[in-house]
């Protein structure tokens, strides 16, 4: 007999830790036999049991031993099943938020900013995908106030099946840009993937969506849908939004301005670099005015973040100042690094960029244009690592190369910069997480 949602969930209530992996099975919770690219975790079912999993979800009968093993039809489809019914029993907002670059940025200074008064709970890291969803949402208990909802997507209606699952009350698109176009199919797919979001809160007249009105291909989502329950936020100084905000400093860490309706406004000092940053600190603040934080409780959330695992993390060596930003890279947020190295202040600035996975037939043209968008910021030397950047080369053999290097490979460039090592400059890092650029690091 297979077990049903509801069964499960009657469990799930004695037993609300989940398990996936035998080698870090917590005790008295429910193991999920999820299958991966090496194993089918049917078979690790009763290694789950001994090791002191209440029960096992499988989806293969010959491994069903006992009444501590339970058989449903596909153990992902459980999962996320179970995750969706846990979901419906809560009565809290639930932001839900998704886009091409800044998700987990933005997950965290809201969390870091809505924590100040609410007991919240945030997807941890980026475990955003339709495992990582299911698998957060059944991290919410009772004592929870709030959740943030972080939901990637590298293809067409994921973002619809996690919204299905998150059902987020309040919901972000950070922005839409060129990442993932071999799975979405092209720029036009990634504003369908990612407007699955919208599609989602025009259902109900209250949801919000939060949007930023400097985003023209935002807006012109927002509109195409007709949401009615829209919160702006944004550079400009836009009647309209309920918190505005501007760049004041972006030596190093970024300081801005920013105002609510009330026209009150405030300065700020954060520990994030990058001017794009701007707009992922504003979103957090507008969340925080529009949940009744007061300016003080937002400041601390937004002063007391600090980025993790090489998003835009600044470390200073014996002889540079290197700006990490090697965790992923698109053609988007490479436009943006390069168009902030571009206004750094320093007195030698170096660029290196790794090559950009995921492009699909676009590859070419974007790593072609990402090299121009280089050639033309002022800086002091770029090095272009990875065979997708090196290919192009000769697509700009009319351009002046002086001062740049291409490699072939991470290896070669590690040889070619111990050889002519770099010192006292300011270096942009930026690569495709594949890339793993951060072998370079200890070479300054
Ligand atoms: C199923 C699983 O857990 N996979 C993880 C596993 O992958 P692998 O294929 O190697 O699995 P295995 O074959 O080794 O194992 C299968 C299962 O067996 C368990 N097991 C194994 C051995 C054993 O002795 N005992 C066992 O019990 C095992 O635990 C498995 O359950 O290992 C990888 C390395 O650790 C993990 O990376 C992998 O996790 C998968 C990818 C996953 O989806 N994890 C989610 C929790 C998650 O949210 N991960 C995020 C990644 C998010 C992401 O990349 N997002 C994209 C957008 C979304 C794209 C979407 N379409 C997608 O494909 O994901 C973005 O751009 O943001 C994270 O880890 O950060
Ligand atoms: N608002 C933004 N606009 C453009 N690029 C950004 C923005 N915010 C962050 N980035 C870039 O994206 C990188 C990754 O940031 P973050 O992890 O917050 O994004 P993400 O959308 O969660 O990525 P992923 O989907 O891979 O988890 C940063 O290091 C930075 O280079
Ligand atoms: C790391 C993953 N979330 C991602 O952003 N992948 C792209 C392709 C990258 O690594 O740049």
């Amino acid at each position: 007999m297979k077990t049903t949602t509801e069964q499960l969930y009657q469990l799930f209530l004695h037993h609300t830790v989940i398990s996936t992996d035998t080698r870090k099975i917590a005790p008295d919770s429910l193991f999920f036999a999820l299958k991966g690219d090496r194993f089918d975790a049917n078979t690790f079912a009763q290694k789950a049991v001994e090791a002191g999993a209440a029960y096992a979800v499988i989806d293969n009968p010959e491994y069903a031993l006992g009444e501590k093993f339970l058989l449903v039809d596909d153990v992902l489809t459980a999962l996320q099943d179970l995750a969706r019914h846990h979901r419906q029993q809560l009565n809290i907002p639930v932001i839900g938020l998704t886009g091409t670059n800044g998700k987990t940025t933005t997950k965290e200074l809201i969390n870091a900013v809505l924590s100040h008064r609410f007991k919240t709970l945030a997807t941890q890291g980026n475990l955003n995908n339709h495992i990582g969803v299911p698998l957060t949402i059944l991290t919410i208990d009772s004592s929870h106030q709030m959740a943030v909802i972080e939901m990637g997507a590298n293809h067409q209606k994921e973002i619809a099946l996690l919204c299905s699952i998150a059902q987020p009350t309040h919901g972000l698109i950070t922005n839409v840009g060129k990442a993932h176009l071999e799975g979405f199919g092209g720029i036009e797919g990634v504003k369908k993937g990612k407007g699955e979001l919208y599609d989602y809160l025009r259902q109900s007249e209250s949801k919000v969506a939060f949007v930023n009105s400097d985003d023209a291909t935002l807006l012109e989502m927002q509109k195409a849908r007709d949401l009615k329950n829209v919160v702006y936020y944004g550079k400009n100084a836009n009647p309209d939004n309920l918190v505005s905000g501007r760049l004041l400093d972006n030596s190093t860490f970024l300081t801005l301005k920013w105002n609510d309706r009330k026209s009150s406004s405030y300065n700020v000092k954060s520990q994030l670099t990058g001017s794009y940053n701007l707009d992922n600190i504003l979103a957090a603040i507008c969340i925080g005015c529009f949940f009744g934080l007061n300016c003080d409780e937002i400041n601390q959330g937004i002063e007391g973040y600090q980025p993790k695992n090489n998003r835009s993390q600044i470390m200073q060596t014996a002889t540079n100042t290197l700006i990490c930003d090697f965790y992923n890279a698109n053609p988007s947020s490479m436009f943006v690094a390069i168009e902030n190295m571009d206004k750094v202040q320093a007195t030698h600035k170096v660029m290196i960029l790794g090559d950009m996975f995921e492009m699909g037939a676009e590859s070419a043209v974007e790593h072609t244009s990402v090299i121009q968008k280089a050639m033309s910021a002022q800086v002091d030397e770029r090095i272009f690592i990875g065979k997708d950047f090196s290919s192009q080369q000769s697509e700009v053999q009319n351009t002046n190369l002086i001062n740049t290097t291409f490699y072939l490979t991470a290896e070669d460039a590690i040889i070619g910069l111990k050889t002519n090592p770099i010192t006292n400059a300011t270096i942009l890092i930026k690569g495709s997480r594949g890339m793993a650029l951060e072998r370079l690091v200890e070479l300054f």
